[in-house]
């Protein structure tokens, strides 16, 4: 049965005075992957901070994995949330290897320096490169691979450790095409997997959205305009709410395409 991995009660996020994100309500349920959209600025990255149970809300209430924040021990909680993004990618040294930068997320560590590994660690490291397209990357530098290569690299490292809630933070910024279309066929067929846990991604294309994602959130200056399945909350109306231009959305085959109308 599926459980609740992410409640929000209206939670405000504050800062000089300002509303980051103002009076937002919603939940994740295991077996849901999410796209989160919104224009720059609309507190995509600040939600995405609060459901890693890596900042807490200025008003409201969040839970994560079933824990309040501000009544549990974040340090039990992140190991259980995998999250990839630009920010934690820049913290993986250069010099890594492949192996080793996946293999860190055992410890919470980026950069290897004197942890011992079980053998089946480094089993798992190997298959989780295999199943997102890095075969043979394994003894490559980080700082080597190309755009495409780290982001998968980074997903990898992200669901080394088997997460309960895996938080995506524009996994397909700055890819070329062909880059684009591996990564979200990859993510589309990891979304599909009954064993893989609940997904929350944000992007700013709608192209971006594989399929077998279930619902949308799409927000706009800190608050929700439209969430739930991705159906009713992600139309050319919801699109044009939120982006304050008129926008046609199209949809084929399970992928979607977005326009200025
Ligand atoms: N620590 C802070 N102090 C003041 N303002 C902040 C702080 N952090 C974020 N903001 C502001 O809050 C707003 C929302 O930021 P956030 O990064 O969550 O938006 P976003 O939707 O992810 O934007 P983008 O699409 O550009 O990445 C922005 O206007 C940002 O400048």
């Amino acid at each position: 049965m599926a459980s609740t991995v992410l409640q929000f009660r209206d939670v405000s996020v504050v800062r000089d005075g300002n509303s980051i994100l103002d009076g937002v309500n919603w939940s994740v349920a295991s077996d849901e992957r999410w796209v989160v959209l919104g224009p720059n600025g609309a507190g995509k990255t600040t939600l995405l901070q609060i459901a890693a149970a890596a900042m807490h809300p200025t008003k409201g209430e969040a839970s994560v994995l079933e824990e309040k924040l501000g009544k549990t021990d974040v340090f039990e909680l992140r190991p259980m949330i995998g999250f990839a993004s630009t920010a934690m990618a820049r913290k993986i040294p250069r010099n890594e290897t492949v192996i080793d930068t996946v293999l860190t997320a055992a410890y919470s560590v980026t950069g290897r320096w004197n942890e011992e590994y079980e053998e089946i660690d480094t089993r798992r490291a190997q298959r989780v490169l295999s199943e997102w397209g890095l075969e043979g990357f394994a003894d490559r530098r980080f700082g080597s691979l190309s755009d495409g290569e780290q982001k998968r690299v980074q997903i990898a490292r992200s669901v080394m450790t088997d997460p309960e809630l895996l938080l995506l933070d524009e996994p397909a910024a700055s890819l070329d095409l062909g880059a684009r279309e591996e990564l979200v066929g990859l993510l589309g067929g990891y979304a599909a997997s009954a064993a893989s846990p609940a997904i929350v991604m944000v992007t700013h294309h709608v192209e971006e959205i594989p399929k077998g994602f279930t619902h949308a959130l799409l927000l706009a200056k800190g608050g929700i305009v439209a969430a739930g399945p991705l159906a009713e909350a992600l139309t050319s109306e919801t699109l044009t709410e939120a982006f304050g231009i008129p926008i046609e959305l199209t949809e084929s085959n399970g992928r979607f395409a977005a326009r200025a109308n």
